[in-house]
């Protein structure tokens, strides 16, 4: 169980966590970190409406005054990086630097709220009508409801808790039930922020932990403008026509199944560093890792031995440790699912390098794998599944025409990079025609998204967009207004409609 004290100042009392029925468990030993009590549908009611309440208030509040407290918030963030950061890692294995820049992420992303709060920007726009004026403006919309996954169970709500919260909404987070504790801790922290802050509102932020069933409730309520969804493609598939068919608004943000090209001008030792951290980041469990990798067949052996190399001599093990680069996957049913795609490969005749579970015998309720290097034979030539590990499916091409089709003939469209000093081929690659990822990089991996660009992918990656850049219009209400200041009152296009009388 949680020590008593050790996470008290972000608000989790241990000794009361201790009493619900869905338990927590930490990947990294399996042990018992708490048991929590799950909300039913009739508490989740009560949640949404005091959403609705408080969002009915905080629409009211001046932006850079909601702007004001996302800044206390960061500072709060600040204060508590580090332990934030370890809780992160004991909930869902990630290792320490990792939780550590998750927890950073949100830092960053509330920096760039604030600075959000006094922009906002609308348009004037000239009007066709002497003595008329267009304009274009964005209110608040309403409560969003965020459902997050487990394997960045704090930086993909402060994504969009930051931006809604300044664009005058009111949050309902539904944490991934593997990771609850830290969504108590935020929550905790925001509640720490918002002190002393009279205009914000009771029930301006509130945690609905539980299962699918209370995302499903949040994507059925009329109540949630928007629902904001982060996790897999058939997560995506169950909630997102709830929403469509209350004609709601969708964010979604699903999986990927993202490559790596590699021509022959390439600076190997940069794509291979940015190939493992890709791959086995994480434990290959983000969202935006490197699943497949396309190789010239001019460098092929000279990369793929290296990458043998590499994955071999790994640190796999506890990711409090300061030397583990890969911690635990985040349980048994993930392994099965690994285990499942290396015999497929193999089968069809593939070449593996690793991939066996380690350290069972230390930790015999946890999940540790050596990352797996699977070489397909030539007449395997994609792989169509995100397989949530650390799986690298390696294939040879020889044109680059050829490798940005097979890069992009898979149902994901997440995210993409090609290693190349060939000014042509990065711009190929970034052209209409090239890649069709909602993200693509050049000389850079697929993984460790910065916030200030929109983040998210196409096709069955969801069409979402969260964090930087302008994505923050999905959390609004957009309105075209018509002024007349003259004493005419003409029809736009010219139209005549002169009733008698
Ligand atoms: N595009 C992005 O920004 C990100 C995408 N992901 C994706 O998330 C997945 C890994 O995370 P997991 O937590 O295992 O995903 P998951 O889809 O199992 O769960 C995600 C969330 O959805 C809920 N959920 C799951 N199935 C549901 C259903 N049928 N109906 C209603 N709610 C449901 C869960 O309770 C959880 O809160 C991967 O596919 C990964 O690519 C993860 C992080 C970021
Ligand atoms: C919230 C974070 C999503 C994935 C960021 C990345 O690894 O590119």
């Amino acid at each position: 169980m949680l020590s008593n004290a050790r996470f008290l100042p972000l608000g989790l009392d241990a000794p009361r966590l201790r009493e619900g029925a869905l338990a927590v468990h930490s990947p990294i030993d399996g042990s018992l970190l708490a048991r929590l009590a799950p909300q039913d549908g009739a508490t989740t009611d009560a949640a949404i409406a005091r959403s609705v309440a408080a969002f009915e208030a905080w629409r009211r509040v001046p932006a850079p005054r909601r702007g004001e407290l996302v800044r206390r918030f960061a500072q709060a963030l600040r204060e508590h990086k580090a332990l934030l950061a370890e809780l992160v890692t004991l909930e869902c294995g990630k290792i320490r630097s990792e939780g550590e820049g998750e927890v950073q992420e949100m830092i960053d992303i509330c920096d760039f709220a604030v600075g959000l709060s006094r922009q906002l920007h609308g348009l004037t726009i000239a009007s066709e009508r002497p003595g008329h004026a267009l304009r274009e403006s964005w209110h608040p919309l309403g409560p969003v409801a965020i459902v997050t996954a487990f394997n960045f169970p704090v930086a993909v709500w402060a994504w969009n808790a930051a931006i809604a919260l300044v664009c005058g909404d009111s949050l309902l987070w539904k944490p991934s039930e593997r990771t609850p504790l830290c969504a108590l801790a935020c929550q905790r922290l925001l509640e720490q922020a918002a002190a002393g802050m009279e205009e914000v509102p009771r029930g301006l932020s509130a945690v609905i932990v539980g299962g699918a069933e209370r995302a499903v409730q949040l994507a059925d309520d009329r109540r949630v403008a928007l629902l904001s969804a982060t996790g897999s493609c058939a997560m995506g598939r169950a909630l997102a026509p709830r929403v469509a068919q209350r004609l709601g608004r969708s964010l979604l943000e699903l999986g990927g199944n993202n490559a790596v090209i590699v021509a022959p001008s390439a600076d190997l030792e940069l794509a291979l560093r940015a190939i493992v951290f890709g791959a086995v980041g994480t434990a290959g469990q983000r969202c935006t890792g490197t699943r497949r990798l396309f190789v010239h067949a001019a460098v092929r052996e000279q990369l793929l031995e290296r990458l043998r190399a590499v994955f071999a001599g790994l640190v796999v093990g506890d990711p409090r440790a300061a030397d583990t680069l890969v911690g635990p996957l985040i349980g048994g049913e993930a392994f099965t699912r690994m285990q499942a795609a290396l015999a497929a490969a193999r089968a069809a005749g593939a070449r593996i390098d690793g991939g066996e579970r380690v350290l069972a015998e230390r930790f015999p309720a946890a999940w540790y794998v050596r990352p797996a290097l699977v070489e397909h034979p030539p007449s395997v030539t994609n792989s169509m599944e995100e397989v949530f590990a650390p799986l690298l499916n390696c294939f040879e091409y020889a044109e680059l025409e050829d490798a940005i089709a097979r890069q992009n003939a898979v149902p994901q469209g997440l995210s993409s990079a090609i290693f190349t000093t060939d000014l042509r081929e990065a711009e190929r690659f970034l052209s209409t025609t090239g890649s069709d990822c909602g993200i693509a990089n050049v000389n850079a991996g697929t993984s460790g998204a910065e916030i200030g660009g929109a983040f998210g992918g196409e096709k069955d990656s969801g069409g979402g967009r969260e964090a930087g850049a302008d994505a923050w219009r999905a959390y609004m209400r957009r309105m075209t207004a018509t002024i007349n200041y003259s004493d005419a009152l003409p029809l736009a296009q010219g139209v005549r409609f002169e009733p008698a009388g």
